[in-house]
Formats: C-alpha cells, sequence, structure tokens
C-alpha cells in the first residue's frame, strides 16, 4: 500500500499545509524552486523566494507554552512493548534498516539523526535496534588526516576546492567509502539501522545508493537484508540558515581557522551545493521503488519522510510509505516510531531549537561583537539572492 502519512495538529497555528501542487518538490510544476516557493506556500509572503523572507520569519512566530521544557525533550513512546519474536525477514534474511538522508549541507541531517537515535533508544519498540551514524564527512576528514598528516589543514581548504563541482569524484569517493563501512557493518551485524549521512544531494549519487543497497540485498553472501528509509531535511528560513552557518564554522573543518575564514569558506561551500542540488520528489521514490522491485524480484518496502524548517512545516502528501504485501511486525513498529517522530518533531525538538535561533539573533542585534558582525558581512541578503539564484538555474527553476 501507498500512501502519504498523517499528522498532528496540535500545533496547527505554527504550521502550514505543504501539498504536492504547490510543494517545491511537485512533479507537475517541473520541480521547480521559482515557481512553487515555501513562502507563498506557507508563509504568505508576497515574492516568489525560495527563503522565507526573512521579515515574515518564523522566528516571530510564538512558541506554544502548553510545552514544557520536558515534554520537549520526551521522545513521545507508544503503549505497547516490543516482543522477542519481532524480528522479520525478507527472501530468508533478517532484517535492518538504512537510512539515506538527504539535504544541502547545514539544514540540521546530523543534529536530527542524533534526535531519531535519541527516539528509537527511548521507545520499548525500538530500543533494542543498535543505531550507528555513517558520515561521508568525518570520513573524509579521517582520510585527509591520514594522507596529508597534517590533522587540520584539510582537504576543505580552498586550495583543494573539493566541493567545487569539478571535483565532484573525490566527493563520490569518500561517499563510496562511507557506504562500504555501513554495509560492512550491518553485514557484521555491530548496528541493525544504519544512518547514511551525506548531502546525498544529486539523482545520480541517489541512484548508485540504491544500486549498492539491491546489490547487498541481493548477494548470496550478505546475511541481512536493508530496508530503506528516505529522509529528506529541508530548511528555507534565512534565520535558521544563518544560525546554523555560525554553528558549523566550529566544527572539525574549521578547528585551525579563524571564524570569518570559516564562515566564507563555508558560503562558498554552499554555493556549490546549491547549483547542483535537486531535492527528492515523489516521482523519484516511485521510480526508485520500481527499480528495487525489479531488481530484487520481490515486492519491497520503502519509505520517504521530512522535516522541513525543523518541523514547523508539515509535509503531508510528500511523505510516502511503501509496505510490501507481507509485511513483519518489526517493520511495521519501527516505521510508526520514526513517522511518529517526524510529526511530533516540532513539540520535541523544533520549538526548543527556535528559542535558541531567537537568542541567538538578540544577542546579535544587541552586540558589535567582531564575529558576529563577520557573519552579517558574508550571510546577507545578496548572499541568499545568490544562492536563490544558483538554485533556479541548476535545472529546476
Ligand atoms: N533541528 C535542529 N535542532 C537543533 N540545532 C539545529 C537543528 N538543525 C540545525 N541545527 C544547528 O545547526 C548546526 C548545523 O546542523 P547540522 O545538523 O550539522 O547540519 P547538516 O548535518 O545538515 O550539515 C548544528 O550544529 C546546530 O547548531
Ligand atoms: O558527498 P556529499 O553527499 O555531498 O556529503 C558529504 C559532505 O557533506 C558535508 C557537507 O557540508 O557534511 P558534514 O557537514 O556533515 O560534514 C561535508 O563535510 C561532506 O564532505
Amino acid at each position: 500500500m501507498t500512501g502519504s502519512s498523517d499528522s498532528d495538529s496540535q500545533d496547527g497555528y505554527l504550521t502550514s499545509e505543504y501539498n504536492s501542487s504547490n510543494s517545491l518538490f511537485s512533479l507537475n510544476n517541473g520541480n521547480s524552486y521559482s515557481s512553487a516557493s515555501l513562502d507563498r506556500a506557507t508563509l504568505d509572503c508576497q515574492d516568489s523566494s525560495f527563503f522565507d523572507n526573512h521579515k515574515n520569519s518564523l522566528l516571530s512566530t510564538k512558541v506554544p507554552r502548553y510545552i514544557s521544557n520536558d515534554a520537549l525533550h520526551l521522545p513521545i513512546t507508544l503503549n505497547y512493548k516490543r516482543d522477542n519474536d519481532d524480528v522479520t525477514y525478507t527472501n530468508g534474511k533478517v532484517n535492518k534498516f538504512m537510512i539515506v538522508l538527504i539535504g544541502l549541507p547545514a539544514t540540521g541531517k546530523s543534529t536530527i539523526s542524533s534526535h531519531l537515535i535519541q527516539c528509537l533508544k527511548n521507545n520499548p519498540l525500538t530500543n533494542s535496534l543498535r543505531c550507528e551514524v555513517f558520515n561521508a564527512g568525518k570520513i573524509r576528514r579521517q582520510i585527509s588526516c591520514a594522507t596529508i598528516s597534517k590533522p587540520l589543514l584539510l582537504s576543505n581548504t580552498s586550495s583543494e576546492d573539493l566541493f567545487n563541482p569539478k571535483n565532484n569524484d573525490k566527493k563520490e569517493t569518500y561517499a563510496r567509502i562511507t557506504l562500504q563501512k555501513l554495509f560492512h557493518e550491518i553485514n557484521s551485524d555491530e548496528c541493525d539501522v544504519a544512518i547514511f549521512d551525506a548531502t546525498n544531494s544529486t539523482v545520480e549519487r541517489r541512484k548508485f545508493i540504491f544500486e549498492e543497497v539491491c546489490s547487498f540485498n541481493t548477494d548470496v553472501l550478505s546475511t541481512f537484508n536493508l530496508v530503506p528509509i528516505i529522509l529528506q531535511v529541508s530548511c528555507f528560513n534565512r534565520d535558521f540558515i544563518k544560525y546554523n552557518i555560525h554553528n558549523k564554522s566550529f566544527n572539525e573543518d574549521y578547528l585551525d581557522k579563524p571564524y570569518e575564514l570559516a564562515i566564507k569558506d563555508f558560503a562558498k561551500r554552499l554555493k556549490h551545493y546549491y547549483a547542483q542540488f535537486t531535492p527528492f520528489s515523489v516521482d523519484e521514490f516511485n521510480q526508485t521503488h520500481r527499480y528495487i522491485c525489479q531488481h530484487e524480484e520481490i515486492d519491497t518496502s520503502l519509505f520517504f519522510f521530512n522535516v522541513i524548517n525543523a518541523g514547523i512545516v508539515k509535509p503531508h502528501s510528500l511523505n510516502q510509505s511503501h509496505y510490501p504485501s507481507t509485511c513483519g511486525k518489526q517493520i511495521k513498529d519501527t516505521i510508526m516510531v520514526i513517522e511518529n517522530f517526524i510529526n511530533h518533531y516540532s513539540q520535541m525538538f523544533g520549538f526548543e531549537y527556535i528559542e535558541a535561533v531567537k537568542l541567538f539573533f538578540e544577542r546579535f542585534e544587541n552586540s558589535s561583537e567582531e564575529t558576529l558582525t563577520a557573519l552579517d558581512s558574508v550571510v546577507n541578503d545578496e548572499f541568499f539572492n545568490d544562492l536563490q539564484n544558483l538554485i533556479e538555474n541548476n535545472g529546476f527553476a
């Protein structure tokens, strides 16, 4: 059965319908970013920008006070227990899960992955599953450090220009190595839920990933079957993006770099990504499902979930679930927990994040701190306009 998932309406006054006819990801409008902007669709802004209008920022929205801090931290648990014999099989192999992340840099993929793991660990239905994140950036840093033996002069420096599209081969190599590590750890039964944390921003990359998943599942030497789950993380709010870029400037790529250089470098990286990114669509979901079914010669499961602007925008018809005709309890339970996490993300974590962003900008407005001035000089309207142009001209306008 195929269908879109429901979401709650508890936080209805904050959320906006995100339907396929006005969606960025809509097939009917030619996957257009410009003709299907989120701010028009959801925030009632006048221009047709990819980004939320700064003045109509989500930050001006009130975070509901009826959600206590405790509730924000407590993943919602469901009311029944997992049985010991819940393990299910596909083609005689024990099922495990692979979560394929998709999203531009600094949209919150790694952060949301750690929230999801927290949620799976806190739910009796899924707490026995061993979860692991396979981050392509981390593998890149490890390999670069080992190769150049100067730990902090990483391949991210502008001289190597790793993120320039002309150097895509290098990025693909790191992604392949990361995937191989993931398959190896699944096959040696070291984890049950493997999260592939990379931008996976092009159709070609995703095609490659699903070809590899099919090869893994049909390989007589692999003991396990991977149930693929696609989790797309999107962020269209300028304040969120600016705040996230600020935080990214403190990650391992920039430990030895001054703040302003880090911001400039990351801003440049973002431009490269915006020039190439293709969002995952319902159409691509259907094509991928057909491909997997043909290749594995069975009716397989495939799931697609979205977190948009930290869960504040609801992706109703974008989320897709395809359960096979004979679907084991373990798959149903795990998907239910993940779906529940997606539907309640704003209450569990999103609002707390908005509070943090608000605080950050309050501090920003009342200070003349050099670091924050540097941020403003790089991540400004001109920068967002550049990103907008890049996304419109990358074949999806
Ligand atoms: N949902 C979120 N909750 C809390 N912080 C977030 C969230 N999304 C992004 N951030 C902030 O933005 C920074 C970058 O997010 P990250 O998860 O590393 O993005 P990505 O993995 O997509 O590159 C994080 O360090 C965090 O400070
Ligand atoms: O190869 P893709 O899919 O672009 O993803 C990997 C890249 O994503 C990035 C994008 O910034 O992730 P991360 O921020 O998690 O470190 C790079 O570090 C990393 O090299």
